[in-house]
């Protein structure tokens, strides 16, 4: 990838790095150690963000890619898709190709006594960007975690939005009580609520919508989380203005079905690519 540029912006009252390289660019907030935009070099912007994102002091940030940890969805003791989405971040410096954030246990994590380290990463080049998630277990016991970059990819219209790449990939759909199911159709479309977990997907995936297509490559996370609240469930969610449902499927890159592992010392590393 291109040598990068970073600097430090604010954007709706969050601090956040810009991010330059071969004519693309990225937002990231620290709140999150999130991205809120990617606009690669032909200048269209490839990922949603709502209105309301940033403008609800301490809100989690609906749109972008919010990175979920230490647990994804209400599968715990925790709040609802964990921490690490609504705390500060830090900037831990540059390879030449990609920013670094981090988190660690602190004050702030302490409604899970653990002692970690996380470490976002994320490259940018003129068509891709490559988010990596890197989690540490820094303590002296081992400790059970679930994960997800829950990537909010834009379209023209969800209803007319198909992933391609999950045929014969088995799921379980939490839309319909967490029941299993396998992928028999080509496509998976998003019509009315869709809330899936797919498990062990292996094989490159690509959001197609109309003419355009994003291809969706993970490593390291088992599993991949398509979601869109669809019309109904969309007028409930309070960060969502009217109609944007429509402008947005999430695609994510997760390893929610067997949660991590890690012992002392252990570490394990996921990433996202979509160009
Ligand atoms: O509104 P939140 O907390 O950001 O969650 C959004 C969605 O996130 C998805 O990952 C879950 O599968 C959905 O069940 C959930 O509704």
């Amino acid at each position: 990838m291109s040598s990068l540029r970073i600097d430090p912006v604010e954007f709706r009252g969050l601090a956040c790095l810009r991010l330059a390289a071969g004519g693309a660019t990225a937002l990231v907030s620290l709140r999150g150690a999130q991205v809120l935009s990617w606009i690669p070099a032909d200048g269209r912007e490839r990922l949603f963000l709502a209105e309301a994102a940033g403008r609800v002091p301490g809100a989690a940030l609906r749109g972008g890619i919010p990175v979920i940890f230490p647990q994804f969805g209400g599968r715990g003791p925790l709040r609802k898709h964990g921490f690490a989405r609504l705390l500060d971040w830090s900037f831990a410096g540059s390879d030449g190709a990609s920013a670094q954030l981090e988190l660690r246990d602190g004050a702030a994590t302490a409604e899970w006594p653990q002692a970690f380290a996380c470490r976002l990463s994320v490259a940018l080049s003129a068509t891709r960007l490559e988010v990596s998630l890197d989690i540490a277990n820094t303590g002296d016991t081992a400790f059970d975690a679930t994960a997800a970059l829950h990537t909010y990819l834009r379209v023209g219209d969800a209803t007319g939005a198909t992933i391609e790449g999950l045929h014969g990939c088995d799921f379980e759909d939490s839309a319909a009580g967490g029941t299993l199911h396998r992928q028999h159709e080509a496509l998976v479309g998003f019509d009315g609520e869709t809330d899936r977990i797919y498990g062990d997907v292996v094989a490159p995936l690509a959001l197609v919508d109309g003419d355009r297509r994003v291809a969706i490559e993970h490593d390291g996370f088992a599993d991949v989380v398509v979601w869109n609240p669809g019309e109904r469930l969309a007028g409930g969610i309070a960060d969502l203005a009217r109609g944007e449902w429509r402008t947005f499927v999430c695609v994510e890159a997760a390893q929610v079905l067997q949660p991590l592992r890690l012992a002392p010392g252990e570490h394990w590393r996921g990433s996202q690519r979509l160009g």
